[in-house]
């Protein structure tokens, strides 16, 4: 079996390529290295830069290599961001996957398992969430994800691709040689850590007027190796799928800070800022239907568990990876 994966130099993407390696699968990555970094992508992968904006590279690459199946990671990830520059998310998000779609249909490449978010979600009305639960996403990031997804069942009625879509909750953790590194990191476990580093003086919590326990922004967090996991099993179904993938567990940004406290020894000051655009208050996994129809658990989603992993790989990686390999 051989899987091309797009976004694959990327946090989530370089740590599935490896789990699909160690899992025997032959695996080519294709990245444009904007968010990514080469030196993440498994050395037993093969490596193109190609960004999916240019057709007809992408074109020429699937014909190339004619995999079995697509994993489709690439992708502008940012709430914040996509709250400022809508643009980009459409049109990476959305547009430049049209281009994945259709080089798939022109080389008979069938399976394609989505990244997709539980941005999509919005506010939900009810907690934890389930798959047919509305989709009214309140941020364009969340907009682009579900507006793909519509795009792939489409695909799905007319040229018979087969869409395996994961709403992933808040990835997160390393593996022992992989970890979380974006340019301007906004992601919260990795700024909590980067305080405990000394690279940073104190954490910011955005927003503490929510109406949660403590009244800041609760997140269902998933280790990264489980989210790996899931897209391996994903990849046995044949027809169109659907699954959330967290862990049924909740946890808010003042909990994060704390465990974060016990794991490293370190204090972590915090200070409070305004809310995030476009965050939603919380948001939270019903995991019943991947438990069910994949038998797929998470084994190492423990709050602790996770952040005890991505401060392995902060500690020894704390420039995060090198920029010239
Ligand atoms: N990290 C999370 O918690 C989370 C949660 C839900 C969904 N997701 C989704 O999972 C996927 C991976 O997320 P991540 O956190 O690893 O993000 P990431 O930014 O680390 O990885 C995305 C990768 O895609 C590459 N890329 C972007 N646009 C591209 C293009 N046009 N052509 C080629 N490569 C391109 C980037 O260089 C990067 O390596 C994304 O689709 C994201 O929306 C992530
Ligand atoms: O310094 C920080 C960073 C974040 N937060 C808060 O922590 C929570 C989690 O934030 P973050 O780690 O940035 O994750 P999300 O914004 O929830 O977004 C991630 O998780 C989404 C699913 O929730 C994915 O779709 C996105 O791709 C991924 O970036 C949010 O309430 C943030 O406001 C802080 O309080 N301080």
């Amino acid at each position: 079996m051989k899987i091309l994966v797009t976004g694959g130099a990327g946090y989530v993407g370089s740590i599935c390529v490896e789990h699909l390696l160690d899992s025997g699968i032959a695996t080519v990555v294709v990245d444009n290295l904007s968010e990514g970094h080469r030196a993440a992508v498994d050395e037993r992968a093969a490596f193109h830069c190609l960004d999916l904006r240019d057709r007809e590279p992408l074109l020429a690459l699937m014909q190339n290599e004619k995999p079995d199946a697509v994993i489709h990671f690439a992708a502008n990830a940012y709430v914040a961001e996509s709250m400022r520059d809508p643009s980009t998310y459409f049109r990476n998000n959305v547009s430049h996957g049209i281009h994945l779609l259709d080089a798939m249909v022109a080389t008979g490449v069938r399976k394609i398992v989505f990244s997709s978010t539980c941005a999509v979600y919005g506010l939900p009305l009810k907690i934890p969430i389930e798959e047919r639960s509305e989709t009214r996403p309140i941020n364009p990031y969340g907009e682009s994800k579900l507006c793909f997804e519509k795009i792939l069942r489409w695909y799905a009625e007319i040229h018979g691709i087969v869409p395996l879509i994961l709403r992933y909750f808040n990835a997160a953790g390393a593996s022992e040689r992989r970890g979380e590194d974006h340019r301007e990191e906004p992601h919260l476990i990795p700024r909590v850590l980067q305080v405990a580093l000394g690279q940073r003086k104190s954490v910011e919590v955005c927003g503490d007027g929510y109406a949660t326990s403590d009244g800041t922004a609760i997140r269902d967090y998933v280790h990264v190796r489980d989210l790996a996991a899931a897209h391996l099993a994903v990849l046995q179904r044949e027809q169109p799928s659907l699954y959330n993938v967290g862990t049924g567990e909740g946890y808010s940004v003042l909990q994060v800070i704390e465990t974060a406290r016990e794991v490293t020894g370190c204090p972590i000051p915090h200070k409070l800022c305004p809310p995030r655009p476009g965050d939603p208050p919380r948001l939270v996994a019903d995991v019943h239907k991947i438990r069910q129809e994949l038998s797929w658990a998470p084994a190492h989603s423990r709050l602790s568990k996770i952040i005890e992993s991505a401060w392995q790989w902060h500690r020894t990686h704390p420039a995060g990876y090198p920029e010239h390999f």
